[in-house]
């Protein structure tokens, strides 16, 4: 199979990472006799730096002609604080490919149970999927600016009903495929929308009759997740309260830099992008975690491509380095033996 994808290192550590999962889709596409073309474009504080822009016309065109995109992450000190900011090229590319569904697998490797700072006994077992709505909500809503001179300063919360169905109904499909239990997050004792969310997944759920649905405030929903994170299969929320769950989710597995997510459109379009930032604080150190961004380019042969048996091997390889003991220094292995970005992608490629 000939499969074009568009690269968009970005920022900080984005830029290795990417040259991590190039290298292990050349090593799959070789093993499994397909060709891969990358084709690699700016967004954000570097697109910023050579165009002026967060997200040029030129990777919006590229992306367009792509069969998927590999986002690595954006964003830096460099460019807090300017009138360009490198995250408003992320929600635009979301925004512009519509690609509202972010799914973000929680899957803990056996060999790093001992690697959460929460203890064995709640982490084992952990298998949950945050289903995340991604291109509305308090990121898009507007006005979003200060006011009265500075001294007051106002975001929107917005959502349309055709906006929440979609994504409840794709946290249905996927928990039908899944332990068919359903967790909608919210706040709907105080927001409105949350109160118009909670009737659209009780609408919702009646064509689902398997699938048994609760609801979950989302200050209880934090405790629960890391207090008894076994306990959820699939979690369907908003777009902010995604986001930090997701990040809280990744103290289950050990990581943040372990954690991949697909952002999907209704079209079969697919952004593959790891669900930390781009981690200034170790950037070109050679020392990042590039798992999150190599599960992220296996999520994209099962999710864009149909490769089950492509991503399968990369999951199989990843878990095998690690269980060897292999590890990069976010990871906190018993006696493991710490490897450099592209030492930890060697041992992988090796491992497929
Ligand atoms: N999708 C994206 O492009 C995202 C971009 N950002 C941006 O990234 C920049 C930094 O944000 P932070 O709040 O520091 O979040 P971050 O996710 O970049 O980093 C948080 C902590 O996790 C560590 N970390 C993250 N990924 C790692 C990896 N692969 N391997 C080892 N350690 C890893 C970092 O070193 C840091 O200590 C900001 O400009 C922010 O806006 C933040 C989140 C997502
Ligand atoms: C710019 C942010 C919305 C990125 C982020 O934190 C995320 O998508 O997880
Ligand atoms: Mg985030």
């Amino acid at each position: 199979m000939e499969k074009h994808i568009v690269t968009l290192p970005g920022d900080g550590i984005g830029p290795e990472i990417m040259q991590s999962a190039e290298a292990v889709l050349k090593a799959v596409g070789e093993k499994f006799s397909h060709q891969f073309t990358t084709e690699s474009h700016a967004i954000g504080g570097n697109a910023i730096d050579q165009f002026n822009d967060p997200l040029p016309e030129q990777t919006i065109e590229a992306c367009e002609a792509a069969d998927a995109i590999l986002l690595g992450a954006v964003g830096g000190p460099k460019w807090a604080g300017g009138q360009l900011r490198p995250e408003q090229g992320l929600l635009k590319i979301r925004k512009h490919f519509n690609l509202f569904a972010n799914l973000r697998p929680v899957t803990i490797f056996n060999s790093l149970e001992s690697s959460s700072p929460l203890k064995q006994s709640i982490v084992h077992g952990s298998d949950l999927m945050i289903v995340r709505e991604l291109t509305s909500g308090l990121y898009f809503g507007q006005p979003s600016e200060r006011r009265d001179g500075g001294q007051s300063v106002v975001d929107t919360l917005t959502y349309t009903r055709g906006e929440i169905e979609r994504i409840v109904r794709k946290a249905f499909d996927t928990a039908s495929v899944r332990r068919k239990h359903l967790t909608s997050v919210d706040k709907a004792n105080v927001l409105e929308s949350s109160r118009m969310w909670r009737e659209i997944v009780n609408e919702i759920s009646t064509e689902y009759p398997d699938v048994t649905v609760e609801h979950e405030l989302v200050d209880a929903a934090a405790m629960k997740l890391i207090t008894n994170p076994s306990y959820f299969d699939v979690i369907v929320t908003e777009n902010l309260f995604g986001d930090i769950l997701s990040d809280e989710a990744s103290v289950i597995t050990g990581s943040l830099g372990v954690l991949p997510s697909a952002s999907i459109n209704d079209k079969g379009l697919g952004l593959f992008e790891p669900i930390h930032g781009s981690a200034p604080d170790i950037a070109n150190e050679n020392k990042a975690n590039p798992i999150g961004m190599i599960l992220s380019a296996a999520m994209m042969l099962r999710y864009s491509f149909g490769m089950n048996e492509e991503s399968a091997a990369i999951e199989k390889a990843v878990e095998e380095v690690l269980a060897a003991g292999y590890k990069t220094s976010d990871l906190n292995i018993e006696n493991g033996t710490n490897l450099t970005t592209t030492e930890m992608t060697e041992k992988i490629i090796s491992s497929l």
